[in-house]
């Protein structure tokens, strides 16, 4: 989807704000704490995967004010689409395509697409397997909103399961009782794993290839997946292999009362000319990683939806290299992908590029266009 027209209403800093945009190059440019990245989180929510600052809604609630709401109009395929969401007030949350209420948030990504890239990003190498996994699951989720349902059931029956742990270690509750959770927990397990380890083996190709050519040929990247227990080469076999392993671990788990075999425990492992790059890699090369999986990943959802998701550049053009920023913008104008990008100063972008671009000067709350 191309986004042609944003209004927000008590959204953060933004009391109200009716904006146009531009198919191309979108830049968001003031000093700081003024409203860029706020702008760019809504975009990010009106995709359905949340605040891509990890924010809960109470939080982007304008202070003093009891709702927000994000309205968008624009195009897919030609066709016109708007999309609202709204949180607070009755109704608590809402979103709507055309009109029709959604049971899921999730379900607007049916609509929209976001990939966001942000200084936190470019950390992704040396960053914990958490923000890796998070990295998967946001693009997973991004391709099928039935993805980020199943890891929503896996993530709410773990916490169950380590409740259940906590009440075995203090005597409230009997080891018996944690057959109905692994049962129950078992098949989401397989599935989280089955996704990311097939989303892996599609993303690996993308990234080997965009890594080449930042690296002019010169070092290969490889993806693997590393699963908490040893899976067996016949899938039908990965719940058995897991409840196995829970057994195995079951006097740990209690000792810990936490679950310790799962795909929350799982990484992403990367992998420069055979080493791994959390290790070895130098700076450059860890940014140059980062990026190509940013690249590959809007290669991804392209190609599992058919369409180009919007991206988001968040505050990420200053800790990139000229080389690499000029790579990565003259790459997006290519694909004619819509861009929003926030930046405190125009100096680090191409003069060619700005004279195509879609200007906005954004101060306290107000947004303005601009000429370049
Ligand atoms: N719920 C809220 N209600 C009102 N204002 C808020 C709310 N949440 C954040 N803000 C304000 O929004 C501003 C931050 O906006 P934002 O994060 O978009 O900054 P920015 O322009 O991207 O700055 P930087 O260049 O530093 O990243 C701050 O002034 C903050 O006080």
């Amino acid at each position: 989807m191309e986004i042609q027209q944003i209004e927000l209403v008590h959204f953060r800093n933004y009391q109200e704000l009716n904006r146009s945009f531009q198919p191309g190059l979108n830049i968001f440019v003031g000093p700081n704490g003024q409203g860029k990245t706020n702008l760019l989180e809504a975009i990010a929510l009106l995709s359905g995967s949340g605040s891509h600052r990890d924010a809960r809604d109470p939080d982007m609630v304008q202070w003093q004010e009891e709702f927000y709401r994000i309205k968008a109009t624009g195009l897919s395929s030609a066709h016109p689409v708007t999309l609202e969401l709204a949180y607070g007030g009755e109704r608590k949350k809402l979103a709507r395509i055309n009109g029709r209420k959604l049971r899921r948030m999730a379900e607007l990504s049916d609509a929209i697409n976001t990939v966001v890239f942000s200084p936190e990003d470019l950390s992704l190498v040396k960053g914990s397997p958490a923000q890796r996994r998070r990295f998967l699951d946001r693009e997973l989720a991004q391709a099928s909103p039935a993805y980020g349902d199943v890891l929503s059931r896996y993530s709410r029956l773990l916490t169950q399961r380590n409740a259940i742990l906590r009440g075995i270690r203090e005597g409230k509750a009997k080891p018996a009782e944690l057959e109905l959770w692994d049962e129950q927990i078992t098949p989401l397990a397989v599935e989280v794993l089955a996704r990311r380890l097939d989303g892996v083996a599609r993303i690996a190709p993308h990234a080997r290839q965009i890594y080449r050519g930042l690296s002019r040929d010169k070092e290969e990247l490889e993806l693997t997946y590393r699963s908490s227990f040893s899976l067996p080469a016949d899938r039908g076999k990965w719940p058995q292999a897991y409840r196995e392993k829970l057994i195995e671990r079951r006097a740990e788990e209690i000792a810990r009362h936490a679950t310790l075999t799962g795909p929350h425990r799982d990484d992403l492992q990367l992998y420069l000319q055979g080493r791994e790059a959390r290790l070895y890699a130098s700076q450059g090369q860890q940014r140059s990683i980062a990026l190509s999986l940013k690249l590959a990943e809007i290669a991804f959802i392209q190609q599992s939806r058919g369409e180009y998701p919007l991206v988001l550049l968040d505050d990420v053009m200053s800790e990139l290299d000229p080389t690499r920023r000029e790579q990565l913008l003259a790459d997006l104008d290519r694909r004619h992908i819509q861009v929003f990008i926030t930046t405190t100063h125009l100096q680090a972008f191409p003069a060619e590029l700005l004279a195509k671009a879609g200007i906005y000067q954004v101060q306290a709350g107000q947004v303005s266009q601009r000429d370049s």
